[in-house]
């Protein structure tokens, strides 16, 4: 079935627009600094009155930069960029940790180019790079290129999965057949509440036993090599949010996942 965000891109472009046509004052003003990019996106309106949706926003998103802060990741992956507000926040993050790198993994190439012009005007161009195509395929080449770049790469140092809900279990599947994910890995998935990620919240949460039997028994759509690993000892808390956003009372929850460990294989 389509998702219903497939079809075009037209508002997005009127957000692009809004941007390009900032007197040149602000856009010097802007230029350079993330938080007044994500302020200028938090403060944007439609015609219709509607605003910027689907970001991580300030709440969440503030949330995770914590996580980030404790963390120190050196390289960061987000599957789901839309028009950049957590590359930026999160990537303004990274570019504090010497050697930092965020990667953004966006399907949609409209909404890719749009980060990127947005990543560009927050001065976070050197430190976030954006990948353009399915998450599944991206993170392939971004293996590839991170260990030609370093050759001592292993594994993700921290992971937001935020593209379209029923992917986060077969794209995490993919990541772990990658052997992306050793002890130490932090996921970090959105929307646990709203619109809700059933699957992913019960993968998290299974023992090793639990979840070979359920790579076992369920087909991962991005292909036979992406079985997962069974092995690998995931301890999640659930952080829940609520409150008013955008006038509308709201109720959310992102999980939080570190791989602790190997489960001895039989
Ligand atoms: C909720 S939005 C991401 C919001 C963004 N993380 C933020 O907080 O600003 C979800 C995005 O995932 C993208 N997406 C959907 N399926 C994808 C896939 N298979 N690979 C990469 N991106 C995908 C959509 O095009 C959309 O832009
Ligand atoms: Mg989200």
């Amino acid at each position: 079935m389509p998702h219903m965000e497939d079809n075009g891109s037209e508002k997005e472009q009127l957000f692009l627009q809004h941007i390009q046509n900032l007197p040149q004052e602000r856009l010097d003003a802007i230029r350079g600094h993330p938080e007044l990019v994500l302020k200028e996106i938090d403060e944007f309106t439609y015609p219709d009155g509607s605003g910027v949706r689907m970001c991580i926003g300030d709440v969440k998103g503030g949330f995770i930069v914590g996580k980030i802060r404790e963390r120190k990741p050196k390289i960061m992956v987000e599957l789901g960029g839309y028009l950049g507000y957590s590359a930026i926040l999160f990537g303004n993050e990274i570019s504090k940790i010497p050697g930092g790198r965020y990667y953004s993994l966006e399907v949609n190439e409209d909404y890719a180019k749009i980060a990127y012009e947005l990543v560009k005007l927050a001065g976070l161009d050197e430190i976030v790079t954006i990948m353009i195509g399915k998450a599944c395929d991206s993170l392939v080449e971004l293996q590839q290129k991170l260990l030609h770049k370093d050759l001592g790469f292993q594994a993700l140092d921290m992971v937001f999965i935020d593209h379209w809900k029923d992917l986060y279990v077969p794209d995490l599947r993919v990541i772990e057949s990658l052997n992306m994910i050793a002890p130490g890995t932090l996921l970090v998935a959105d929307n646990i509440i709203t619109p809700g990620a059933p699957e992913y919240h019960k993968y998290v949460n299974m023992s090793p036993e639990e979840r070979r039997g359920y790579q076992a028994k369920v087909r991962n759509v991005n292909g036979f090599d992406f079985i997962g690993r069974w092995d690998l000892i995931y301890k999640t808390e659930t952080k829940e949010f609520e409150g008013v956003i955008r006038n509308k009372h709201r109720k959310d929850a992102v999980d939080v996942t570190e791989c602790v460990g190997y489960a001895k294989k039989d």
